[in-house]
C-alpha cells in the first residue's frame, strides 16, 4: 500500500483549472489526513540536485577542526555548521546523531530585515558549496511558495494570502550528514521523532529508506520518494494557523540495521519560515463548533524562540 500520496505540480501551473483544482484537493486532503505528500514537478533540476550533494559531502568530508570554524557562537546554530549531537528533539536529552549546516535567507531590498537575520556564513575552501547552496535555497523557495498557494486556496484564503508573508522570509536550508555508527547507540536515534516547528518543510533525500511517519493509529510508516520528488510536510506553524486542520505529523529518522551502519546517510531539509511578524493567530474559517480554537496567539518569531529553547539550540 502507498501511504505517502503522490502529487504533481504541473498539475497546479498548467494553466487548467481542472487540473489545478485537483492538485488543491490532492494536498489539501493529504495535508488533513497524513500530513505528508511526495511532490513530482519542483523546480530543482537534476544537474542541481546532483551538484547540491556532490558539494554537501564534501564540506562535511572536510576535517572537523575546519568544519568548527563556521560553527559559530550566539545565533541558536541558525547559520553555519552545528556539529554533532547538539541538537536533541523537544523533550528528549539524548542528542541526535546528525551534524548539519545552514543556508538562511538572500534578503532582496530590505535593509531592516537583512539586519535582523544572521549572515550566511561563507565556507572559504568550497566556493561551489556557497553558490549551489543559494540556487537550490532559490529554488525550493519558489516550489514552496506555489504549495502554499494551493494551500492558501485549499484553506478558502486569496491565492497569494502567504506570498506577504514568505517574501523575504526567515527561512532556512539544512543539509544534513548523519555518519556512520561506531558504537551502540543505546537510547541515541539519527531523529528522534519530532514535529517541524515552521510552515512546510520540502525534503531531499528521503529515497533511502529511514524516514517515518506516524499515522493516526500511533504505526510507523516508511515515508519513501521516487528520485526526482520531494517530501513536503506540515510544520507546526501551519498546523497552529489552521487551528489543526493541517496536520502537522510528527516524523523521524530511525537508526538503519547493524549491518548498515558503516553507511552515512544525507538528507536536505528546506525549512519554510515566515517573517517574524508574521500572526500566526487561528484563521477564522477554521474554528467551527466542532472544532474551537486550540491554540493561543502567537507570531513566528516569539514561537521559533520558544522552540529553539527546546531544542537545546539557544539558551534561556
Ligand atoms: O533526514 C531526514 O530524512 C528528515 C530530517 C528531519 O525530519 C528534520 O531535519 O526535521
Ligand atoms: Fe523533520
Amino acid at each position: 500500500m502507498k501511504l505517502v500520496p503522490s502529487v504533481d505540480l504541473n498539475d497546479f501551473i498548467s494553466g487548467d483549472p481542472i487540473k489545478k483544482q485537483k492538485f488543491v484537493d490532492e494536498i489539501g486532503k493529504a495535508y488533513e489526513d497524513i500530513g505528508f505528500v511526495a511532490l513530482k514537478g519542483h523546480f530543482l533540476d537534476d544537474a542541481l540536485v546532483e551538484n547540491l550533494y556532490k558539494e554537501v559531502k564534501n564540506f562535511f568530508s572536510l576535517p572537523l577542526e575546519t568544519k568548527q570554524t563556521y560553527e559559530i557562537p550566539g545565533i541558536g546554530g541558525q547559520r553555519g555548521y552545528v556539529s554533532f549531537g547538539k541538537e536533541s528533539a523537544k523533550g528528549k536529552k539524548e542528542g541526535d546523531l546528525k551534524e548539519f549546516w545552514h543556508f538562511g535567507q538572500y534578503v532582496e531590498n530590505d535593509a531592516e530585515r537583512e539586519a535582523e537575520y544572521p549572515k550566511n556564513v561563507l565556507v572559504e575552501e568550497l566556493p561551489e558549496f556557497n553558490n549551489i547552496g543559494k540556487e537550490a535555497y532559490k529554488m525550493l523557495e519558489k516550489t514552496a511558495k506555489y504549495v502554499l498557494r494551493a494551500l492558501a486556496l485549499h484553506l478558502n484564503l486569496e491565492e497569494t494570502y502567504f506570498d506577504q508573508y514568505i517574501h523575504n522570509g526567515n527561512s532556512i536550508l539544512r543539509p544534513i550528514h548523519y555518519p556512520p555508527i561506531t558504537s551502540e547507540p543505546k537510547e541515541a536515534v539519527r531523529a528522534a521523532a519530532h514535529g517541524d516547528i515552521n510552515l512546510i518543510t520540502l525534503l531531499m533525500g528521503a529515497q533511502g529508506r529511514g524516514l517515518q511517519v506516524q499515522n493516526h493509529k500511533g504505526e510507523w510508516i516508511d515515508a519513501i520518494a521516487e528520485p526526482d520528488e520531494l517530501m513536503i510536510n506540515v510544520g507546526d506553524m501551519l498546523s497552529r494557523h489552521t487551528n489543526n486542520k493541517l496536520k502537522s505529523t510528527i516524523h523521524r529518522v530511525i537508526n538503519p540495521p547493524k549491518e548498515l551502519w558503516g553507511t552515512s546517510r544525507y538528507s536536505i531539509p528546506f525549512f519554510m519560515h515566515p517573517i517574524s511578524d508574521m500572526k500566526l493567530n487561528v484563521l477564522k474559517g477554521c474554528i467551527d463548533d466542532n472544532n474551537p480554537k486550540q491554540f493561543d496567539d502567537i507570531t513566528a518569531g516569539e514561537f521559533l524562540t520558544e522552540r529553539l529553547i527546546e531544542l537545546g539550540l539557544i539558551k534561556k
